[in-house]
């Protein structure tokens, strides 16, 4: 089975940036104007920094829209490695400031992630399901969310039958423990973006439609919610 895939390409990154956040903005106003809330699960990384500042300049009622991570390096808030430090610098301002954010990351557990789960699953559980709008990203090693090649709970992180919403990760390309979503969670979305930049990641991508056995391809070889690809070079 594969995912119904939406290719979206810009010639320039600016560009995508805008038509993105634009698009992901409309989806957030559909969901506050159909349930009365929104929910928005984002990644980390570098990629989504411009599209983010076009973000949150949108015009919606961001104080009924909640933000959280697709996956957190366990790390401290403060750290530059912090996903949540991210959206903290580059997301929750100008018209979004009003928007509640849940973190993926437990400071009560700051030692470790795998004592932090079970209250971090129960944030994500509370914040409904489906989730409105989930954007992954997609590392050079083809991983997404925190799906690493050679990753510790990585069959576990992929079992569409599992329950967890959260689990943690460590692999040698991680760099620190991590806590993601599950592939379940991801899916469970209304609409689902994959942002990537570059032509290596545009290769890549394509060789994991082609059969590669990279972590993003559970993403492509799935059939619960399309996926709409934003790439520009
Ligand atoms: O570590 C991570 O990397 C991926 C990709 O990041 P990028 O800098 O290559 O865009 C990101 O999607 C993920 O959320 C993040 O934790």
């Amino acid at each position: 089975m594969n995912a119904k895939i939406n290719r979206h390409e810009f010639a320039d990154k600016l560009t995508l940036a805008d038509q993105l956040a634009r698009d992901i903005a409309s989806k957030l106003d559909a969901a506050i104007k159909a349930r009365g809330k929104a929910t928005l699960a984002v990644s980390g990384g570098g990629t989504p920094k411009q599209m983010f500042a076009v973000l949150c300049e949108q015009e919606i009622d961001w104080s009924k829209v909640t933000i959280t991570l697709v996956d957190e390096r366990w790390v401290d808030t403060d750290s530059d490695r912090s996903n949540a430090k991210l959206v903290a610098d580059h997301l929750l301002h100008h018209e979004a400031h009003t928007a509640t954010f849940v973190p993926l990351f437990d400071s009560a557990h700051k030692d470790d992630v795998d004592a932090a789960l079970g209250d971090v699953g129960k944030r994500i559980d509370a914040l409904g399901q489906p989730l409105d709008v989930v954007i992954l990203g997609m590392g050079p090693d083809g991983h997404t969310a925190s799906f690493f090649p050679g990753g510790d709970n990585l069959d576990k992180a992929l079992d569409l039958d599992g329950k967890q919403a959260v689990i943690s990760m460590r692999a040698g390309g991680a760099g620190e423990p991590r806590i993601t979503l599950t592939l379940p969670r991801v899916l469970d979305a209304r609409t689902l973006y994959l942002h990537i930049e570059g032509n290596d990641k545009k290769e890549l991508l394509a060789k994991a439609e082609a059969g590669e056995d990279v972590p993003i391809r559970a993403v492509l070889t799935q059939d619960r919610v399309p996926l709409d690809v934003f790439w520009a070079p």
